[in-house]
């Protein structure tokens, strides 16, 4: 789905990444790992078009996106949620939503789909709070909800979990398993007879049927990533080190990249 080839991207002359070669595979959900400062959010950012790479190709579908503006990306259904999230702290929590939909007035979807209040159910509760009155862990489900908002088939994720509570971490786990899970496999969504989570599975359901989710993102916290993704990337000092399937992922790797 998404294919990154011999990528070099440099802030003035301080070459930052090097020669990446990266890829996520359709219906995937990769974890990109490493250090602080190796690089990973600066890569995130050459997919979403919000800084250039100075050469090397990326490819979405077959297209090459990197002439691409960042609007551009959102219509093809590439999601972006951000490290920090930046919601708009004195917008409410439905005017917040309501900018998602920017991306997808041509797709004719005038208003926040209802399966958005399925999956996270406290943004019904909170419409009218500004978004800057929530909890970190509220923030970030809104930051997601405004997100899913695009339909995207690529939901691109930096670091949801930073300085959120233990609980809302677990909530926010599982609803990236189940948005990235359910395509195309014998559903593990069984129903639960416990109506809040029942309406979490049909949101995701509706989701994932029409639309599939691949999933891309960064997470410095290894049980969360071990938990939620099936594949792993590590970077250090802005270049690819190791790559594979999350079982793969060794202590001597962790070691070696990733504890500090
Ligand atoms: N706007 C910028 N201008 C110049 N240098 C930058 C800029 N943004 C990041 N850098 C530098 O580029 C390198 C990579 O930063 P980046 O934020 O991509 O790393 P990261 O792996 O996402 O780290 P973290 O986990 O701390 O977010 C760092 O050395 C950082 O200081």
């Amino acid at each position: 789905m998404l294919n990154i080839s011999a990528l070099n991207q440099f802030y003035g002359g301080s070459h930052t990444l090097w020669d990446m070669n990266f890829e996520v595979p359709a219906g995937s959900c990769v974890c990109l790992m490493g250090r602080n400062g190796v690089g990973k959010t600066t890569l995130l950012k050459c997919i979403m078009g919000l800084i250039a790479a100075r050469d090397g190709t990326i490819n979405y579908n077959g297209a090459v996106l990197n002439n691409a503006k960042p609007e551009q990306r959102a219509e093809l259904g590439i999601g972006y949620v951000p490290q920090g999230r930046e919601i708009f702290p004195l917008l409410t929590v439905e005017e917040n939503l309501q900018i998602g939909l920017r991306a997808v007035r041509k797709q004719g979807i005038k208003k926040v789909p209802d399966h958005i209040y399925e999956i996270f159910p406290v943004l019904k509760q909170m419409l009218k709070r500004r978004g800057g009155d929530l909890s970190g862990g509220q923030q970030q489900q809104l930051a997601i909800g405004r997100a899913l908002v695009l339909n995207p088939k690529l939901l691109i994720l930096d670091e949801p979990t930073e300085g959120i509570q233990p609980n809302i971490v677990t909530e926010i786990g599982d609803v990236i398993i189940r948005l990235n899970r359910a395509k195309g496999i014998p559903t593990p969504l069984l129903k639960t007879g416990d109506a809040a989570k029942d309406d979490v599975r049909e949101g995701i359901i509706k989701i994932k049927n029409e639309l599939g989710v691949t999933i891309l993102l960064v997470e410095q916290k290894l049980p969360f990533a071990r938990k939620v993704a099936d594949r792993f990337y590590i970077m250090d000092r802005g270049r690819g080190v190791a790559v594979g399937s999350m079982s793969e992922l060794n202590e001597g790797m962790v070691k070696q990249y990733l504890t500090v």
